[in-house]
């Protein structure tokens, strides 16, 4: 029961920006996503959920329990906030995601899951703050039903409280049997939520450390930028910031 990803390319006609990335995810678990800006993170999600941008080319495979990912398999909860339709109230986006992958619109229970009053459902995206805004987006992949989610830095804009409860929600969907890639540069945050961190560097995937390699100042990373990563991770500076890991 999982979710592989083999050998995925993408270019654009200036050049690649993806080379022969590979990861596994099971049902169930949390994989965290990291590495450096433009490292191809966001990219990769869109891969995922087979909305790459125009002119992206996509080589390679994706595959669920063996049988090639078909549309609607993998949710996207994007990074841009600009990805809410700026012409329709949220409630009615969710409806929509939801309707498309034939599920029954519950947009209240959407945004009451991600931590948002039932009343957002009538707000358009220019009447929210940045933070609900990204609880939205995370609201209309949730209501898809898909069995495999992708959160694209979900806690950015969040106070710790908010940010704190968009994990529980995540977590519990991964309790509840679903698997979950939480892309983030809180690398942090990944290592306590997440099985496995996998980890970008120019398009080229460096390493998927077990979380437990973050634990004792990293030494068990295997790759020198992974632990670089780790060290330059500002809540680690913090009194008893690695303990909490
Ligand atoms: N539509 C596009 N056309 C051309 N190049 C693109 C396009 N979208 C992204 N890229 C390039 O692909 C590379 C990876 O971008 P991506 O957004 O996936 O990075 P990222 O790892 O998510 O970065 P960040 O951590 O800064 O969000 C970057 O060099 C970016 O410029």
């Amino acid at each position: 029961m999982t979710l592989d990803v083999e050998d995925l390319s993408v270019s654009f006609p200036a050049g690649p920006v993806l080379e022969g990335v590979s990861l596994s995810l099971a049902r169930g678990e949390i994989v965290g996503l990291t590495g450096s800006s433009g490292a191809g993170k966001s990219l990769l999600a869109e891969a995922l959920a087979g909305a790459l941008p125009p002119g992206a080319v996509r080589t390679g495979r994706i595959a669920v329990d063996g049988e090639p990912a078909g549309p609607g398999a993998v949710a996207l909860a994007p990074q841009r906030l600009d990805a809410l339709d700026p012409l329709a109230p949220v409630g009615r986006q969710i409806g929509r995601f939801a309707r498309l992958c034939n599920r029954r619109a519950d947009p209240s229970g959407a945004l009451a899951s991600v931590g948002l009053p039932a009343g957002a459902a009538r707000l358009y995206p220019h009447e929210l703050s940045g933070g609900m805004a990204r609880r939205a987006l995370l609201a209309t992949a949730l209501a898809t039903g898909a069995d495999w989610i992708v959160a694209d830095e979900p806690t950015v804009g969040l106070d710790e409280e908010a940010g704190g409860r968009v994990l529980s929600v995540l977590a519990r969907l991964a309790a509840s049997g679903r698997g979950v890639i939480v892309i983030s540069h809180d690398l942090v945050g990944l290592a306590r939520i997440a099985s496995r961190v996998v980890i970008l560097r120019g398009g080229r995937h460096v390493e998927t450390a077990p979380a437990g390699a973050f634990a004792q100042g990293g030494t068990a990373l295997r790759e020198a930028f992974t632990r670089q990563l780790w060290q330059a991770q500002p809540a680690l500076a913090r009194p008893g910031g690695e303990a909490a890991c």
